[in-house]
């Protein structure tokens, strides 16, 4: 808008001529300058642009089809049908801003007549016979005006043309432009203005605001992202901070209450079961830390010298180790908090190879094997103290979700008391088989690291031969009838064993090679652990020599000269 002048026509209805100034619409408003006296227009129901004039009959409304703004006309028609009635009636009174007249070069003669049989009067431009051609009566008729006129433009087709002069737009509208009254000038003083808006120095204000407005929101949106990613990154740094701290604090066991092992247990409501040194408990640290808790009997003293134990215990990290999470020295409760793991210990997984529910493949087999010689490796050799585990067997290798071995029990021979009773629970549970002779006599050498190679060599060759004998099996003669029958196996005589393939059998005969050298009656003929590792790892078992059965007295000396000349140099063993 120009001083509240619109800058566009309105229109009644979509084909309706447009509506501008000198024009208005009755119904909008407009500011001073906008509009002009007598030009005043309405829109029908039906659309139509309708004119009312004011003769002195009284007022009447007549429909604007036309609007020449350059010539200053406007056509106007009856709504009625009726235009030379209505013309009649103007044409004698002040139809002010309207003329009827215009300036013609031709001058028409206009003859008005009544005709009875027509309500409506008619008129006749130049000839009468406009009367027959209209299939009237001229007798019928009576003639009531005669007009000759250069400057009336008054059609048979209900069409009459009137102009106006004042005020004077057509220079305005030639140039395209719009018209309105001049502000402060006389009452009619026009000026032109543009249809187009042209950049005002308001419009120049405004694109600067959105411009510099634009700039700021999106530095606000950068800087936002820059503050996310700044703290999502210090979010993640705190997370791994806290997570190393979580690690850090895991690496120490942590101390609990017995009343912590309560709730951690759920009032020891699961039981895993039951082992020589105490009952075991599943148990909840967090809805992610699941454990399994050994509650110790048979505990003695103030709980100093387990504490430092414990604490020693806990500085153990090995893949193939349980790692100590927690513990209780409470009064007269000791308890030892691990990991829990769902798969169990190995003795579930030793069985016959045609328990397809339980076996898990010789391959696997071997990985087990492999890994828990490393762990007893880092028991050995890698601790600030040699650790002696004294009870290797497969309740007490447990199995991760990934059926990675952990040694677990280790250190349990210093934290409880250990007595022949206890040897005999052992015994009772049928794992007498890996404890190692001198364990038993002194007659067969001292007590060292060769006791826990011993236990290994029997748990090797339980894994090749599955449980095939424990039922059978007395105290008696356990130790006797295992190495038996896997020589039978390595001489091709076992009948039980079912191999698939030749990889298998391959490691089958590793199993059993290795086992045998573990269980050597004389610890200084049983290999270190690192050369263990060595044998099982080795690609080409047929440089791994059988020893003789270590049972057969006659070839026990046997035994010990070959191993002087086998490929397999052992260590020499300090005791
Ligand atoms: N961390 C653990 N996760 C899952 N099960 C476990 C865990 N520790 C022990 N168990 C299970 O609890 C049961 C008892 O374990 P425990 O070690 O006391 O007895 P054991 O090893 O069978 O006998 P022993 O103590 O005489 O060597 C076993 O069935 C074992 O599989």
């Amino acid at each position: 808008q120009v001083n509240g002048c619109s800058r566009k026509d309105f229109r009644c209805g979509r084909h309706g001529p447009p509506i501008r100034f000198p024009f208005r619409l009755n119904d909008r408003e407009t500011e001073y300058g906008c509009s002009y006296t007598g030009f005043n227009l309405s829109c029908s129901d039906t659309q139509k642009t309708l004119l009312e004039l004011h003769p002195h009959s009284g007022p009447i409304q007549l429909e604007v089809t036309a609007i020449d703004y350059q010539l200053q006309q406007l056509q106007v028609s009856d709504p009625e049908n009726c235009l030379p009635r209505q013309f009649l009636k103007l044409l004698h009174s002040q139809i002010s801003p309207f003329q009827l007249f215009s300036r013609s070069d031709y001058n028409y003669s206009y003859t008005f007549m009544d005709c009875s049989s027509l309500s409506c009067p008619v008129y006749v431009a130049d000839s009468s016979n406009t009367l027959l051609a209209l299939g009237l009566d001229p007798i019928l008729c009576t003639k009531t005006l005669d007009i000759l006129s250069s400057s009336l433009s008054l059609r048979y087709d209900n069409i009459l043309v009137m102009t106006w002069s004042k005020p004077n737009c057509s220079k305005c509208e030639i140039e395209g432009k719009m018209c309105k009254l001049k502000n402060n000038g006389t009452e009619d003083e026009i000026e032109c203005f543009d249809r187009h808006h042209k950049p005002t120095k308001k419009i120049l204000l405004y694109a600067t605001v959105v411009f510099v407005g634009s700039v700021m929101v999106t530095l606000i949106i950068a800087a936002c992202l820059h503050l996310y990613s700044y703290f999502k990154l210090k979010g993640e740094d705190e997370t791994r901070i806290e997570k190393f701290l979580e690690d850090y604090r895991a690496l120490n066991p942590a101390r609990f209450s017995y009343a912590d092992i309560k709730r951690i247990t759920n009032n020891f409501r699961e039981e895993l079961g039951e082992g020589a040194h105490g009952a075991v408990f599943k148990g909840k640290l967090s809805n992610e830390i699941l454990v399994a808790v050994k509650m110790l009997k048979n505990t003695e003293g103030d709980g100093k010298e387990f504490i430092n134990e414990v604490k020693a215990m806990g500085k153990i990290h090995h893949i193939n180790v349980v790692r100590l999470v927690g513990f209780c020295a409470d009064g007269s409760y000791r308890a030892l908090v691990y990991n829990f793991f769902p798969n169990g210990s190995l003795q579930n997984f030793i069985t016959r190879p045609d328990d397809m529910d339980h076996f898990l493949g010789w391959e696997k087999l071997q990985q087990i094997a492999l890994g828990i010689a490393k762990g007893i490796e880092y028991l050995h050799m890698s601790c600030d103290q040699q650790i002696l585990h004294f009870d290797i067997n497969p309740h007490n290798v447990l199995l991760d979700d990934k059926f990675v071995p952990k040694i677990t029990d280790f250190g349990l021979a210093k934290l409880c008391s250990k007595n022949q009773s206890k040897v005999s629970v052992t015994a009772a549970r049928g794992t007498l088989g890996y404890i190692a002779p001198e364990v038993f006599s002194r007659n067969f050498g001292n007590v060292s690291y060769k006791a826990d190679i011993y236990s290994y060599g029997m748990l090797l060759l339980e894994m090749v031969g599955g449980r095939k004998n424990i039922g059978q099996l007395s105290e008696e003669n356990i130790q006797v009838l295992y190495p038996e029958w896997i020589h039978n196996l390595l001489e091709g005589r076992d009948i039980h064993v079912n191999i698939e393939g030749a990889e298998d059998d391959r490691i089958l005969k590793k199993l059993a090679i290795v086992g045998l050298w573990c269980i050597q009656w004389n610890p200084i003929n049983r290999p270190s652990i690192t050369v263990v590792l060595k044998m099982l790892e080795a690609l080409e078992e047929e440089n791994l020599i059988v020893p003789p059965n270590p049972f057969n007295s006659t070839t026990s000396r046997v035994v010990e000269t070959k191993t002087k000349f086998s490929t397999l140099e052992l260590e020499a063993i300090h005791e």
